[in-house]
């Protein structure tokens, strides 16, 4: 027995609660100290919380900083480092507050009756620019009874996975907001959703992320825009009907404005995001990455882990933009000349870099980092990655009471025609003994242009200490092995991509210690799509569950709050133009062939992928007399896995487990 061997147990699904989830590492403009949040899961509430704890660069204990039972975030120290503003939850929605280092309570900043969602601090640290959909700075006396609870619908974009609900009319603007006393103002208005504010150097001007394009409501247009930050009307800096771009930041002498993104229309993440560099005045965009071959945006799926919303850094001396590249299953972090030419590598390894910040000199960076046998931890390092020290050990004593498995990093052959080797993982079994066979599972991911890689996944050791051996690959249509990879699934979802998964399930079965009468196969999302189609063209696997899954393509087109223009773009034309196309390649069309037992979970509020492909997927299988059950999860989203309700995340793995224990 393993825990004879090691004196650790097993890993187990309440084991979530266990796992505190640090994030957003933000360095002190004087490089002493480093603030960041820590996420528990809280069971009796069933729900999360967390707060801002603040470390020294030097070492020593963290501290936790805010001591609210709230959601505290997004922590951002003032130009001179003595205070932080944060957004928190503790007043009903999450608004901006503000803490002294010097000590005493938090005060509240803002109450906009609408949450907000983003701000930053002008250079001078005297206002805050702040995004949030409020119309007025102060909540109404009385809030509107609606006239009535029936829903006219008139935009094609009416739903958002995550919110709960139908959209409403209300955009999201940018507000300047005094910190020391003084009205709001409101920066822009209009029937545009504007977001990411960024200050120029000198604070007279604020670039923001916009869709200004008249056809707005049905592009994925994405623009730079910048305005006064006194009001007024704003100007273009990298527009146009092809513009797919983000995360502005402004050269330190402003007279730049660089940003990722590409410039394809609705490729969305089918294509590298790139790091580009204008003319504040506005103009055309150079890339500075393109000979790169990576995307500069985090594209790695994981279940344990905290949001952050990192963005490019230029470093104080304007010589260098720093950002995050996904590579091969990792995430590092870079410096990027600005002026053009080579990238640096900062910071790499087998590991996601997860979010970074810069101290004010530039001398010191700080990042939260996410490795395979440890979901998070702060480090601090010099501004070439140099002299890296870690600043927490977040989970480090949990850990040590329970055995996990290391996966093991390999390339495996294609079964398709090039027999192109396939970046892959796998994971032994918890107690593994030379001589024994066992069971395999194959982890399908979501996407499909997002990658599996080199961090902790709690529902893959969950698998091995049930005693599964676990696969996971990024097959082709994966990020993080260049574009020509990347969007070859384009019009081939399953067709292009089965092959990959297929043969390195068989290069592990030649390892000689799987048992081949025993796979199991698993996915969500795009990895529910694979579940379905590998099940509706092999009867290899004796178990299957399907997770969040797509099932039929057209009806996915009218249905799922992206269908129109994903759907389009991904399978090459809409459902009218390609009847065929559509056809063949639902999964659905395969279902009088599918005879793997099937676990079918799904959230009823999940609007990506909605649950109607669930539904279709589960009546046609009944019918056809096969082994089949369908789960539903109330009040959930297409993010389940990885922001659920903690008690329904805890039920979805149990039910994983239960189905493969059964049928494997
Ligand atoms: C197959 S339909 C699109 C579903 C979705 N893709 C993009 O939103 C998807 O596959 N989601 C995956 C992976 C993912 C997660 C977050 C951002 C991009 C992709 C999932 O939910 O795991």
């Amino acid at each position: 027995m393993a825990e004879e061997r090691t004196g650790k147990r097993r890993l187990a699904p309440e084991d979530i609660y266990e796992i505190a989830l640090v994030s957003d590492a933000q360095i002190s403009p004087d490089g002493q100290r480093v603030a960041f949040v820590r996420t528990v899961l809280d069971r009796e509430r069933n729900d999360y919380r967390s707060s801002i704890w603040l470390v020294d660069v030097a070492g020593g204990e963290p501290v936790r900083f805010t001591t609210a039972d709230a959601r505290d975030s997004f922590p951002r120290w003032s130009p001179r480092g003595d205070r932080l503003a944060f957004l928190s939850n503790r007043s009903g929605k999450d608004q901006v507050w503000l803490i002294s280092l010097g000590g005493g309570e938090a005060q509240q900043l803002t109450r906009f009756p609408e949450p907000v969602t983003h701000f930053a601090w002008s250079p001078d640290g005297t206002t805050l620019a702040v995004v949030t959909k409020a119309e007025t700075a102060e909540p109404p006396e009385k809030e509107p009874e609606p006239e009535t609870d029936v829903v006219r619908i008139t935009r094609i974009r009416y739903r958002s996975d995550g919110t709960p609900g139908f959209l409403d009319e209300k955009r999201s603007h940018i507000w300047c907001v005094p910190v020391d006393g003084g009205r709001p103002w409101q920066v822009t208005s209009g029937d545009f959703d504007e977001s990411w504010p960024a200050w120029s150097p000198s604070g007279h001007e604020i670039a923001f992320v916009s869709n200004r394009t008249p056809d707005r409501e049905y592009n994925t247009v994405s623009e730079i825009w910048a305005v006064r930050a006194s009001g007024g009307e704003p100007r273009p800096v990298a527009t146009g009907d092809a513009a797919y771009f983000f995360k502005p930041v402004w050269s330190p002498d402003g007279t730049v404005l660089a940003f990722t993104g590409h410039r394809e229309p609705f490729a969305g993440s089918s294509r590298n995001h790139q790091l580009w560099a204008v003319a504040a005045g506005g103009g055309e965009p150079a890339s500075l990455t393109s000979a790169l071959d990576r995307s500069v945006e985090d594209e790695v799926l994981t279940d344990t882990a905290a949001s952050s919303k990192p963005g490019p850094i230029w470093a104080p001396d304007g010589r260098w933009i720093y950002t995050q590249v996904s590579d091969q299953g990792n995430v590092h972090l870079y410096r990027i000349p600005a002026g053009g030419g080579e990238p640096q590598l900062v910071v790499g390894g087998r590991r996601r870099v997860v979010d970074f910040s810069l101290s004010a000199d530039g001398s010191l960076i700080a990042c939260t980092v996410s490795e395979p046998l440890n979901p998070c931890d702060v480090i601090v390092c010099s501004a070439d990655g140099s002299g890296e020290r870690r600043l927490t050990r977040v989970n480090e004593e949990f850990f040590a009471t329970v055995e996990l498995s290391e996966p093991e990093e390999v390339w495996l052959p294609s079964a398709s025609e090039d027999r192109r080797p396939i970046h892959a993982w796998i994971m032994k079994p918890i107690g593994f003994r030379e001589g024994v066979r066992y069971p395999l599972v194959l982890e399908i991911h979501g996407g499909p242009h997002a990658m599996y890689g080199n961090v902790y996944f709690h529902e893959f050791q969950l698998l091995a200490a049930q005693g599964y051996a676990v696969l996971y690959t990024n097959p082709r249509g994966s990020q993080g092995y260049g574009q020509q990879f990347l969007s070859c699934t384009r019009g081939a979802w399953g067709e292009a991509d089965m092959p990959d998964l297929m043969g390195a399930v068989d290069a592990v079965i030649e390892r000689g210690y799987i048992d081949p009468s025993r796979l199991g196969v698993t996915g969500g999302s795009y990895g529910g799509f694979m579940t379905n189609w590998v099940i509706g063209h092999t009867d290899r696997f004796k178990a299957a569950v399907t997770q969040r899954c797509v099932s039929n393509l057209a009806s996915f087109y009218g249905t799922s709050d992206i269908g129109f223009h994903f759907g389009e773009h991904e399978i090459g034309g809409t459902p009218w133009e390609q009847p065929e196309l559509y056809r063949r390649l639902s999964p659905l069309t395969y279902a009088p062939q599918m005879k793997t037992p099937l676990l079918i979970l799904h959230s009823e509020q999940d609007y990506r992928c909605p649950i109607e492909q669930a539904e279709q997927l589960y009546v046609w299988l009944k019918k056809l007399g096969r082994t089949v059950e369908f789960v539903r999860f109330p009040d959930e989203s297409h993010g389940l896995s990885r922001s659920g309700k903690p008690k329904h995340r805890v039920e979805r793995l149990q039910h994983i487990l239960r189905w493969f224990a059964e049928y494997l």
